[in-house]
């Protein structure tokens, strides 16, 4: 079953053409990967689809709904939960308490007390529950990235954003990072749709991926596909043909920041 479809999406800023006519699908259940050159409009998407920003043109349907003019916070009660490219704790609180907001105001949780019960299962669940009550500013970069993949699912979605939650990592980290990803869709039944530009990761945690170069999607399809594609290839790949890693950040040593790039609401 389809859980979130896009159809002709067209999105400008200005003079600037983004999207020039997206269409896309995300299968319930899947775990989903959309790739493209830095600046193709991919966080612009997660923006469209999380009501941050409004589709010129175009219609977004979400698990049945037409989502495309509704506000963020309906399409976060909705079912929809993201993460952003740069983490962003809520600073001065605890790892637990971060994730309280999300909880109460999108996922169904009306007392504090469960809430707080909810959010230890969660921490537990991304491998941070022995820091629930450390102060989210003083974790390493893996920790936050996985504190903000724990406040999307506190809003109990059932289709997960997750904005380049690999950049910046450690090979070890990376291989966490996956194990996680899997867990999550096993244990808590979320479809998860993900931009990326950490082809190894992509091409072993995901089922499909698309690809969205020059506004629109230039091929969609399973990972040994799309690293063989040859216009894949030429836009976005390069000569590194079909090996796991190829891509951008290839040549990112384990430690080594890969940078974070983009605009957009988050970037
Ligand atoms: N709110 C905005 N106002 C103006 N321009 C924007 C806005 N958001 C994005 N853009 C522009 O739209 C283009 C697409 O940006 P976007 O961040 O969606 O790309 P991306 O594919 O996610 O890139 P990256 O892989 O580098 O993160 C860029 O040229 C960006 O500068």
């Amino acid at each position: 079953m389809t859980l979130l479809e896009l159809r002709d999406i067209e999105k400008s800023f200005g003079g600037l053409r983004v999207l020039e006519g997206v269409s896309m699908t995300v299968e319930e259940g899947s775990i989903q990967g959309l790739i493209g050159p830095n600046g193709a409009g991919k966080t612009t998407l997660f923006n469209l689809v999380s009501g941050l920003l409004r589709a010129d043109t175009g219609t977004i349907v979400f698990d049945g709904t037409d989502i495309t003019d509704r506000a963020p916070k309906h399409i976060a009660r909705d079912g929809v939960g993201r993460t952003f490219q740069l983490t962003r704790p809520y600073p001065g609180m605890t790892t637990q308490d971060n994730l309280l907001p999300g909880l109460v105001y999108a996922g169904g949780y009306d007392r504090v007390s469960t809430a707080r019960s909810r959010a230890l299962e969660l921490l537990d669940l991304v491998d941070l529950v022995d820091l629930a009550h450390e102060e989210s500013r003083d974790l390493t970069m893996s920790e936050q990235k996985r504190l903000e993949i724990a406040r999307a699912l506190a809003t109990e979605p059932k289709l997960l954003l997750l904005d380049e939650v690999f950049a910046g990592l450690s090979h070890e980290d990376v291989a966490r990072q996956i194990e996680l990803i899997e867990g999550i869709r096993a244990e808590l039944d979320v479809t998860i749709l993900l931009i990326e530009h950490v082809m190894e990761a992509t091409m072993t945690v995901c089922d499909r991926v698309g690809v969205l170069a020059n506004g629109t999607i230039i091929a969609e399809d399973v990972p040994d596909e799309i690293v063989h594609d040859e216009q894949v290839i030429d836009v976005y790949l390069g000569s590194g043909r079909g090996e796991a890693g190829t891509g951008p950040d290839s040549d990112a040593t384990p430690d080594e920041d890969v940078p974070e790039t983009g605009g957009g609401l988050d970037g």
